[in-house]
């Protein structure tokens, strides 16, 4: 015999099983299913945006811009690959040129020189860049320069320097490309900024300046031309191991120099090239590439400014006594 109590407890355990089996389960299965088949369509999207797709890269030369145009070029685009360095744009080019991938057709891709501190030569380079396939879908504003120095020891036509090639350069570049792209209701501009477009930290004023007024032009870009469908998308890396630092420009003019250890333990250049390439297909609007910390002081800087500045002006006291011992 059972007892009545045990019949009621059996009784809720079927209909326990039967709401499991009927309802959770099915559920469960259903929201995976959906969610696995939008990754799918959307890596699909991706692709096909990707694909054939005519993709300038400015300071494809080293670092990022280099692997940005591997990835690119791995993804089926048509490149256009820009620096100031013609043996290392050459060199870039015909690996690419001999190499092939699985996913497809490549393209060879060709390369226009100029220096983006020279405005003349910027008119001149969109000319060229039309011209290599007679249209521009995604401009990927990479190349640039970090700077190291005291804002009291900086020479004015330092800052200009870094603001130019990092500021300047872009947007004029980006205004001389943008009329064909809005002609054509297509195109997507793309902006390397950094971290440091979020948030400035001490000795790196010219720097932190120049990617602060890069997120603020593409912010605003990005609203202009949503009526033309060009798309926009600044990414904010965190360190990424490259010749930035050793490139850097300093209080005088010279060059820095130096690998820094942060650089150094940064990520990955490939790593973070197949970031871009991902938030580019995902035509992403704002993307910040960095660790935990450097990601909670942009919080910190909006939410507790106050907190923020306390910590980086003991950061400008740290830096300041262990240069001078
Ligand atoms: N490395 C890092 O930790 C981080 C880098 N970034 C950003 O990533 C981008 C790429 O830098 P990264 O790859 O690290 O550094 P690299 O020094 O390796 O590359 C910089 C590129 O910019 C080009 N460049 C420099 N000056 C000029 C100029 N006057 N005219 C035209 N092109 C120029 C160089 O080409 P060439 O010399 O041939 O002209 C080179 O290809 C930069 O915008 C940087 O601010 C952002 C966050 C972190
Ligand atoms: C709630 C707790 C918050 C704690 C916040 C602590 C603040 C920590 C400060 C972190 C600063 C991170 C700076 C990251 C800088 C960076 O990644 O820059 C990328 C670059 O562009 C590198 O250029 P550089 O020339 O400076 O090498």
């Amino acid at each position: 015999m059972v007892s009545p109590s045990t019949r009621k407890c059996m009784l809720k355990e079927r209909v326990m099983d039967l709401v499991t089996q009927t309802t959770i389960l099915p559920l469960l299965f259903g929201c995976l299913g959906i969610f696995g088949l939008f990754r799918v369509l959307q890596r699909i999207r991706s692709r096909t945006y990707l694909r054939n797709a005519v993709v300038v890269v400015t300071g494809a030369t080293s670092g990022l811009g280099r692997e940005c145009a591997r990835a690119f070029h791995a993804a089926g685009a048509k490149l256009v690959l820009c620096g100031r360095n013609v043996k290392a744009l050459e060199a870039l080019i015909s690996e690419l040129a001999g190499s092939c991938t699985s996913q497809g057709q490549t393209h060879k891709p060709y390369m226009v020189t100029f220096d983006l501190t020279d405005p003349g030569a910027i008119a001149a380079a969109a000319v060229e860049i039309l011209q290599c396939f007679g249209y521009v879908d995604i401009l990927i504003n990479n190349a640039g320069i970090s700077y190291r120095g005291a804002i009291s020891d900086t020479r004015v036509d330092v800052d200009r320097r870094v603001m130019e090639i990092n500021y300047f350069g872009p947007v004029a570049l980006t205004k001389a490309l943008l009329p064909s792209m809005v002609k054509r209701k297509r195109g997507h501009i793309v902006a390397i900024s950094s971290v440091q477009g979020k948030i400035s930290i001490p000795f790196r004023s010219a720097y932190a300046a120049s990617k602060h007024a890069t997120q603020a032009f593409f912010d605003c870009l990005r609203a202009e031309m949503e009526q033309d469908n060009i798309e926009v998308t600044v990414i904010s890396p965190g360190y990424i191991y490259t010749n930035l630092s050793v490139n850097a420009v300093t209080a005088d003019g010279s060059i820095y120099g130096a690998l820094d250890k942060n650089t150094a333990q940064g990520r990955s250049p490939a790593e973070v090239a197949q970031d871009v390439l991902a938030a580019v297909g995902k035509k992403k609007k704002d993307v910040l590439l960095t660790d935990l910390l450097p990601s909670l002081a942009v919080y910190l800087r909006t939410l507790a400014p106050g907190i923020f500045f306390r910590i980086m002006a003991s950061r400008a006291k740290r830096e300041r006594k262990s240069k001078n011992s």
